[in-house]
């Protein structure tokens, strides 16, 4: 019944902080268009509000005319005050994420009448009293979150089949159920619990006194013999890594510092080396056996750096400077080392270091000569290389922003940048037409490693995807054989890679900027998912607004163009590649779906937002 359901979210808008301006309230508008508001045959099925900055307390009345609900997202606001009791009424209710609000009181016995709650999210909220013993009752439920509330009292048996649980910081005590004993630590910590997870309880721990102090005995016993044996162990890493080093440092005249891994997130998987290691080209070049002279001239024959077209910024240098420049590890990836260079004369570039390269020189000149032509704007340009017997040596434009990986996932804290989403659909598009030209350069030319590290930004954002072409250089032990979350499911063998495989993890990709998470094989945590499969499921269940990332729910005016963007990703990272679309057929998509918003990413002040919430 539209009406009524009508007058009740009107009702809901002006009580909570007044924020009418969500939704078309003028005569005969139906609710059903209006944003977060999802209805299915007229009737209300979702409500998704999540960080909108609604507050005050939600009028009794409301819910009992949207009895309709599947889900009511209402997180992320600074709503207050008792749970209304006509939310009881809403038998149909699947998912309730009330968390990072500031609702009070007890948590209502209605919840109990719920019988279809899968998902009961009241996190981050200052609730108060017992844990209902009723909740037993919620024989679907699979998540239940009630962590970081004023929670008292002991945590009753619920005997529910559950796979996400936490109630930790709160003030429960007694001991933990049998049931939930196999729920991690962390989901009890910061209360007076004990039992399993945690410590035994007092009173068992006297009757277990003796069993304890003979299992005591053993596991201390056992625990010694292996702290023996680790540090027997490491002593004797250490003596063979001092010769290894020992023996490159005498070579070279100066230490190496430590590289640091690739795609180190907490770093932004860039940058991060923050040492500087004079000349580390010339390190590249002192292998043992070979000194850096004979390198250049062995056997009378001059090794010089090929430059493609003329040079960088129109400046060519030779290997002698390049040597002289100062440089700094960006991280070590599949294919070898990369180095920030600064030369003599101001140039920076990006030097990388191949390693098990297993072609011949005429071979990996042919090979790298088809890479150095590649030539479009969203592609990092390869602008020089090196090749000697032990050292080859690959020059590129140095990108100041860093990855897209970094950007997206580097720094999670106050003063972060956020990505909005006129900048988040160009750069889709400028990585979209980057992997379109590759793939138009031969049916069997694809990228093969296509991932939100391999894009890195201009200084004005542009994306520019880099590491294409490597993959035919180096032999099978670099090539990546981690699995990981952007490759297609029909690519057991890392080699085998082809343009619908580099589909699919471009759809990744694409999931990863709508969502803002970082995709991995496992369903692991938040901070890293299956992405495709997450997603499906996520929309599957009618709470399709739940994927995107927070920082994209204040632009109302593009969720269509989202919801689009969304459902190409969808489409790319479909199972079997035959499904998939072509990359010509994704840019096309983009450019239309996306146009009206990357028309505003002209003018340069749009690509950033202040992140003050006033844009809401
Ligand atoms: N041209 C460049 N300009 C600026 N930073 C770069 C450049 N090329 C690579 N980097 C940075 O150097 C680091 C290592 O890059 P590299 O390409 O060697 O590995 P990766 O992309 O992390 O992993 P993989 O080799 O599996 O693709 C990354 O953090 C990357 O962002």
């Amino acid at each position: 019944d539209l009406s009524s359901s009508r007058s009740a979210l009107i009702s809901l808008s002006s009580a909570v902080g007044g924020r009418t301006i969500l939704w078309n309230t003028s005569s005969n508008s139906n609710p059903c268009s209006w944003s977060g508001v999802q209805c299915k045959n007229d009737a209300v099925i979702g409500l998704h509000l999540p960080g909108f900055s609604l507050s005050g307390e939600i009028p009794t009345g409301v819910f009992s005319n949207l009895t309709s609900l599947a889900t009511l997202s209402l997180r992320f606001n600074e709503l207050s005050g008792n749970l209304p009791s006509d939310l009881g009424l809403c038998s149909e209710l699947r998912n309730i994420y009330l968390q990072d609000n500031k609702f009070g009181g007890e948590i209502p016995e209605f919840f109990s009448g719920l019988k279809n709650l899968v998902r009961l999210n009241l996190a981050n909220n200052n609730f108060s009293g017992e844990v209902p013993g009723s909740l037993r009752n919620l024989s679907r439920l699979k998540t239940l979150y009630l962590q970081e509330n004023n929670l008292r009292g002991f945590m009753p048996e619920l005997k529910l089949d559950l796979d996400q649980f936490n109630v930790s910081g709160n003030n429960l005590n007694g001991s933990i159920p049998v049931s939930l004993s196999s729920m991690p630590v962390t989901a009890f910590q910061g209360n007076k619990l004990c039992g399993k997870p945690l410590q035994i309880c007092p009173g068992l721990a006297a009757g277990g006194a003796i069993a304890g102090i003979v299992i005591g005995a053993v596991v201390a016993f056992a625990l010694i013999l292996m702290i023996i044996v680790f540090v027997c162990g490491k002593k004797r890493n250490k003596e063979s890594n001092a010769v290894d080093l020992a023996s490159i440092n005498k070579q070279l005249g100066f230490d190496i510092p430590e590289e640091k891994p690739a795609g180190d997130v907490e770093n932004g998987g860039y940058g991060g080396g923050g040492y500087s290691v004079p000349a580390v080209a010339a390190a590249a070049l002192a292998t043992p056996g070979h000194t850096k002279a004979e390198e250049v001239n062995g056997g009378g024959v001059t090794k010089k750096l090929v430059f493609f077209g003329n040079g960088i910024g129109g400046k060519m240098f030779d290997l002698e400077e390049l040597l002289r420049a100062s440089a700094e590890v960006l991280g070590k990836g599949t294919f070898g080392t990369a180095y920030k260079a600064v030369m003599e004369m101001g140039t920076v570039v990006a030097v990388k270091r191949l390693k098990d390269v297993i072609l011949g020189e005429v071979e990996f000149k042919e090979k790298i000569e088809a890479v150095g032509a590649m030539e479009h704007e969203n592609l990092v340009p390869l602008r020089a290389y090196y090749y000697s017997r032990d050292e080859k040596l690959l020059v590129f434009d140095y990108m100041p922003t860093g990855s897209l990986s970094a950007f997206l996932h580097g720094n999670k804290g106050a003063g972060r940048t956020p990505l909005n989403w006129e900048l988040r659909s160009s750069i889709a598009l400028g990585v979209a037409r980057g992997i379109t030209y590759l793939h138009s350069r031969g049916s069997d030319v694809s990228h093969g490693n296509i991932k939100s590290s391999n894009v890195l930004l201009t200084k004005s954002y542009e994306p520019r995807v880099s590491d294409f072409g490597l993959a035919q250089l180096v032999g099978p032990s670099s090539t990546p054989t981690r699995v990981n979350g952007y490759r297609a499911p029909e690519v057991t063998e890392p080699r085998k890679v082809s343009q619908k495989a580099d589909v699919y993890s471009f759809g990744v990709l694409l999931l990863e900027l709508l969502t803002g998470k970082a995709p991995t094989h496992a369903l692991l945590n938040e901070e890293g998912v299956d992405l495709p499969r997450w997603v499906q499921s996520v929309v599957k269940d009618d709470w399709a607004s739940e994927v995107f990332d927070l920082e994209l729910l204040r632009y109302q005016h593009a969720e269509e163009e989202m919801v689009q963007l969304l459902q190409l990703a969808v489409d790319c990272a479909a199972q079997y590649p035959d499904t998939r679309p072509s990359m010509l057929e994704v840019t096309k998509r983009i450019e239309e779906l996306c146009s009206p918003s990357i028309r505003e990413v002209n003018d340069p002040t749009t690509f950033i937002d202040t992140d003050d919430g006033s844009s809401r």
